[in-house]
């Protein structure tokens, strides 16, 4: 059974003064897969971020279902859905979010604090060991004002991974940075990936974000357009190294995105 259930989803959004309705989904079915990495394109208006945003459960569909790990997240309320956000989703939004009056270690330690399992030096050591994975422990104990762009956007990586939540969700979590920090994080997030198993569903308008993924999804108009796999590479680039394949994906995610331009379908 999949990670992540999504089943003809649909949500129609209703302006209060004018009455106009805005379908933003229009029937999406899709899963994601345990230890998958995907990223969702399309183009302005298409729906991403009210499927982010569904799946995030900060906004509820008007039909349909989704199931995390098997639970139907639309029945949760009150403290179960806050306990469900805490330890089942972990986000990563564009800016690195995180609070100014904790230093860089306590914000990596917020996801921790309601598990209530793990005792005090447990929850050290998984700070301590995500932020050496992330190339940040050097810098645990000062204020995000202290640090850099690049370095608060791998702190905010962190925290959304230190509890091992089931669904990781990133909104252009690249999109504040310059190209050499944006790449840094992005394998760093395929490494850790794999480590950890994480799933992960990133939003971007970038293809070049997109090729760090597994999976690329195209939504267009509120419903699913097309997606492309690198396991259905061609055999040719089986020797090649990790870096060409990228490339090689980075092609493919290009001619998916030029046929969705040109409405061919
Ligand atoms: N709160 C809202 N009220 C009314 N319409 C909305 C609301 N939020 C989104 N929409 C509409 O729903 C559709 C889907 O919007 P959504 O924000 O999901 O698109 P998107 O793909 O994330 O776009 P972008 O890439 O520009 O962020 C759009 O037509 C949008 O105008």
């Amino acid at each position: 059974m999949a990670l992540v259930e999504i089943r003809d989803l649909v949500k129609t959004y209703r302006a209060k003064q004018s009455g106009v309705s805005t379908p933003a989904l229009q029937g999406v079915s899709l899963e994601l897969e345990k230890g998958s990495f995907t990223a969702l394109m399309g183009p302005s208006g298409a729906g991403k971020s009210t499927l982010l945003n569904c799946l995030a459960t900060i906004d509820r569909a008007d039909s349909g279902e989704i199931r995390i790990r098997n639970r139907q997240v639309h029945d949760l309320r009150g403290s179960e859905l806050s306990a469900f956000r805490t330890t089942e989703l972990g986000f990563i939004f564009q800016e690195s979010s995180l609070l100014e009056t904790l230093s860089v270690a306590e914000n990596i330690m917020l996801p921790l604090t309601l598990q209530s399992s793990l005792d005090k030096k447990t929850r050290r050591d998984r700070v301590r060991q995500i932020a050496e994975d992330l190339g940040i422990a050097d810098i645990l104990d000062r204020y995000p004002v202290e640090v850099s762009g690049g370095q608060a956007q791998r702190a905010a990586v962190a925290r959304a991974l230190v509890g091992n939540p089931a669904l990781i969700l990133a909104d252009e979590p690249t999109g504040a940075l310059d190209s050499k920090n944006a790449r840094d994080l992005l394998n760093r997030i395929q490494i850790l990936k794999d480590r950890y198993h994480s799933t992960i569903l990133l939003v971007t308008h970038d293809p070049l974000v997109a090729s760090f993924g597994d999976r690329v999804i195209c939504i267009k108009d509120g419903r699913l357009f097309s997606e492309v796999t690198r396991s259905s590479q061609p055999r040719e680039t089986l020797s090649q190294g990790s870096e060409d394949l990228r490339q090689v994906f980075f092609n493919r995610i290009i001619a998916m995105l030029t046929t969705l331009e040109q409405g061919v379908v």
